[in-house]
């Protein structure tokens, strides 16, 4: 059984339900900014579990299949299949600010002559989310889980976060933010599972889930988070841009942001303790990068020519001796987008790790200079993404990051060459198979990376 799909059980009869409905859904699941199979035609939609939230609203888990990633050179595509989670509300006529959450009108079965849509744009519907939300339950396989210490209060008004996200999210009345993953994968979700560590840590530089909800059926999955809301925060990213756009300084925020990844990354090693680490680990850690930069070379040919100089990375990783940095629980997927700062403190959000690898193995253990070397590859992407071009903020940001982490954690990275540079290659071909997928207009951005890696070689 693959491990990135929830598996549909056997017997279930949703075919009068989901017939008229998966013809909707092929068309509109490829258009949603949430949907890893982009560009790519749903060939199949089946129904995993359904449950009625309340008349009017249903809470759904759908399977889809669609072509695998465009393999260059290759026609055919083997299928690859996705769970995904989607609330629809279903009204007679949808009332003018909920046009653009249509989905469209069903055209036979129980639903006939009715139209559908994306519910978490209905303050109703999200609004009764919440409800469920603050105290324990369930509602059919749905289980609703609060953290007895925290008070979610009633009738905290709704808005949906309008963000390039991976996910839905949406904000309570300013005090609480809920992440509703889209694409569903068996097993505890990263997000979920590291801030609760954390917080049992007393680590605050990562906001506490203060409730969240999952299913059992088909298979366990976590479904949400409902986290406190950071007011009046700014990421990272966008803070970048200002500094690049108004030539300020920024190595004194980028000195704090790697004095608090050190923070962070010294509380999951307390928090997740990991055995010895087994003496062949860089070999096989080298295997890997050369694997998935195989991978991405089939779907984007413009890697191609830089294939040999980026290997040159993975090889001498693989040289070094076991004497690294013990592996441990990481973010995962540590990028300018996932920090936050409200006044002069920084705050690390979104644990789910890199969103397209399976859940078994964003939770395992992996050096810290992985997150290092994500944030570091995020001040080069800022630095390129605006003219004229600044390598020189980045080289500034990467230093001040570093020396951050050093004085928190007590090691700097930049003591560790081979490995750092073995993680920014990783990390780039990863940004370009991203990009691809996602965002082609960035290509660039990330090839420009490759380029000047590969030719450090
Ligand atoms: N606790 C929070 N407080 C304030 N804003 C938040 C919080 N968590 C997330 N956000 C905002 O929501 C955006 C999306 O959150 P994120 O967890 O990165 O979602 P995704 O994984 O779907 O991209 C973030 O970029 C940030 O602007
Ligand atoms: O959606 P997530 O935040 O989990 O992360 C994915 O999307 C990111 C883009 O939104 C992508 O990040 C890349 O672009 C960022 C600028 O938009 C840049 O700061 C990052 O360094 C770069 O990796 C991320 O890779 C992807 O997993």
């Amino acid at each position: 059984m693959p491990d990135t799909a929830l598996q549909r059980p056997s017997g279930l009869d949703t075919a009068p339900l989901l017939t008229p409905l998966a013809e909707l859904l092929r068309a509109w699941l490829p258009r949603q900014r949430w949907f890893a199979g982009k560009g790519r035609p749903v060939t199949d939609v089946t129904l995993l579990s359904t449950t009625e939230l309340y008349p009017g609203c249903l809470h759904l888990l759908v399977r889809t299949e669609h072509l695998g990633p465009p393999s260059h050179g290759s026609a055919d595509s083997p299928a690859a299949e996705d769970c995904y989670q989607l609330l629809l509300g279903v009204r007679e006529v949808l009332p003018p600010r909920l046009a653009p959450a249509a989905i469209g009108r069903v055209k036979t079965g129980p639903l006939a002559g009715l139209t559908v849509y994306d519910a978490f744009h209905d303050p109703k519907a999200t609004g009764l989310l919440l409800e469920r939300l603050r105290r324990s339950g369930t509602a059919g396989p749905l289980l609703f889980e609060a953290d007895p210490a925290v008070t979610v209060p009633s009738g905290l008004a709704p808005r949906l976060l309008d963000a390039e996200q991976s996910n839905t999210s949406l904000i309570y009345g300013d005090a609480f933010i809920l992440k509703v993953f889209r694409r569903v994968q068996p097993g505890i979700n990263p997000d979920l599972e590291v801030p609760r560590a954390l917080a049992r840590q007393g680590c605050d530089r990562v906001p506490a889930p203060a409730a969240w909800f999952r299913t059992t059926q088909p298979q366990e999955a976590t479904l949400g988070v409902l986290q406190p809301y950071l007011r009046g925060a700014t990421d990272g990213w966008a803070l970048a841009l200002e500094s690049l756009r108004s030539r300020q300084d920024f190595t004194g925020e980028a000195f704090e942001l790697g004095r608090a990844t050190a923070e962070v990354h010294l509380a999951l090693a307390t928090a997740f303790p990991v055995d010895a680490p087994s003496p062949d680990r860089n070999r096989r850690l080298a295997e890997a990068m050369h694997e998935r930069l195989d991978a991405a070379a089939r779907s984007v040919p413009e890697l191609r020519p830089h294939a040999p100089g980026l290997r040159s990375a993975f090889d001498a990783l693989a040289a070094l001796d076991a004497a690294v940095r013990p592996a441990q629980r990481i973010h995962g997927d540590l990028h300018l987008g996932q920090v936050l700062r409200a006044g002069r403190r920084w705050s690390v959000i979104d644990f789910e790790g890199e969103p397209a690898r399976p859940i078994s193995e964003r939770r395992r253990v992996q050096s810290p200079v992985r997150d290092v070397a994500g944030m570091l590859r995020s001040f080069d992407y800022a630095a390129r993404s605006r003219q004229p071009w600044r390598p020189e903020w980045a080289e500034r940001c990467r230093e001040a990051f570093c020396a951050g982490y050093a004085d928190a954690a007590a090691w700097d990275p930049r003591e560790e060459p081979e490995l750092l540079r073995a993680y920014e290659t990783d990390r780039a071909v990863y940004e370009v198979l991203y990009e691809a997928r996602h965002r082609p207009d960035w290509l660039p951005v990330p090839m420009a990376a490759v380029g000047r890696l590969a030719d450090r070689s």
